[in-house]
């Protein structure tokens, strides 16, 4: 029987800093092909899981694989991997075509073979065109395509990138997604792609790794991470979210039934294994909350409130809330209707109750 090979697979990796510990324990399996992204806040440890990976770093216990092949102290130039940054590092005096086929220059290629191979991977990045610019006369998107062109123009199994879309502004950087995105699945390279805007991670990888402290707290494809987050602070990090703190009073067919400290009583879905007596919190996302005015309606997951502040942002329209305990509370409506009539919002002050399905809430480790 054939072992699968992974395209990086990670094996109990640390790394410590002068006695800090940067990356904790991580072990992680990378398939060929695959768009994965590590995610997490500022100084989580992303940067440093990559930099082990192209070797620029060793790690201080762990092993780590690239396409099979235990890497030990092999030095990052003899690795199957290039890495794009976030500054693009283009050399200024070249031009775009020379900054791309400098990496095959330092292998010895012959120049027509250069030529014809700067010319595809600046066609890959739609610059075909703007061979013979400088750097400073392209633009920021179309220096990172730079950058992108003089990776991909080696052919490595494994592209790594340490938040490439940073610099760029919001429209732009939304642009490069998408690029990003197909040019991946065009060459079916593996992409480890850092970053820390979780919706750039939902939007483009397959699987994603969500990390805090050094650790990786939940594996998972975009809907998984989103809709079933393992804890509190994946839930957080990923998205907004309501969470309730109470104890378990009962659980019954996957339904769990929290009070609060005020003796409010919620019901959620028991993803995380509780029992009665236990402290949990349950999480919900506010574009799964209803608002509905006038008569209460029926049924678990219903509570008066009074709406505080009202944010229309065109596509939706997001409520804040305050609950009886005095606890502000997201709801996020869809503006599925076109309309001037500003009546059709909420108004500071509105009488209102809240309330969502048991199913679209999820019961989590406190
Ligand atoms: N060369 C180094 N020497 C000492 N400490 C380091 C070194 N490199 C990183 N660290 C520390 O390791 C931890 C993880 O840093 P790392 O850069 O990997 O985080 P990150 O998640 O990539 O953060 P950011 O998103 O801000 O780049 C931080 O506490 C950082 O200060």
């Amino acid at each position: 029987m054939n072992t699968p090979t992974w395209a990086v697979e990670l094996d109990h990796v640390t790394k410590e800093f002068r006695g800090s510990v940067a990356v904790r324990d991580i072990s992680l399996k990378i398939a060929d092909g695959e768009f994965f992204s590590l995610l997490g806040p500022s100084g989580c440890g992303k940067t440093t899981l990559l930099r082990m990976i192209a070797g620029f770093e060793n790690p201080s216990s762990g092993d780590i694989y690239i396409e099979g092949v235990l890497m030990g102290e092999t030095p990052a130039n003899r690795r199957d991997v290039n890495t794009v940054f976030q500054s693009y590092a283009l050399f200024p005096h070249m031009s775009v075509a020379e900054n791309v086929a400098f990496g095959l220059h330092m292998k010895n290629i012959n120049k027509a073979d250069i030529a014809t191979r700067v010319k595809q991977a600046l066609d890959m990045v739609q610059l075909g065109a703007f061979g013979d610019r400088r750097p400073k006369q392209l633009s920021g998107g179309q220096q990172q395509r730079v950058a992108l062109a003089r990776a991909l123009i080696n052919e490595p199994e494994v592209l790594l990138l340490d938040e490439p879309l940073a610099a760029l502004d919001l429209k732009l950087r939304k642009e490069m997604q998408l690029e990003l995105k197909s040019i991946q699945q065009r060459l079916g390279i593996t992409f480890i792609f850092v970053t820390h805007d979780q919706e750039e991670a939902l939007t483009m990888s397959d699987r994603i790794a969500v990390m805090e402290l050094g650790k990786v707290l939940q594996v998972g494809q975009p809907t998984e991470i989103y809709e079933r987050p393992k804890t509190r602070f994946v839930a957080d990090f990923i998205g907004e979210c309501n969470f309730i703190d109470g104890t378990v009073l009962a659980v019954e067919n996957g339904a769990v039934t929290l009070e609060t400290d005020g003796g409010v009583r919620v019901v959620g879905t028991g993803m995380f294994p509780v029992a009665a007596g236990d402290h949990a919190v349950l999480a919900v996302r506010p574009e799964k909350v209803r608002l509905v005015e006038g008569q209460q309606p029926q049924g678990t997951n219903v509570f008066a409130a009074i709406v505080e502040r009202v944010a229309y942002i065109g596509s939706d329209t997001r409520i804040i809330v305050r609950l009886p305990d005095g606890s502000p509370f997201d709801v996020w409506e869809a503006n599925t209707v076109s309309t001037l009539d500003p009546n059709q919002y909420y108004t500071a002050g509105d009488p209102v109750y809240v309330t969502w399905a048991t199913q679209n809430s999820l019961i989590l480790e406190r």
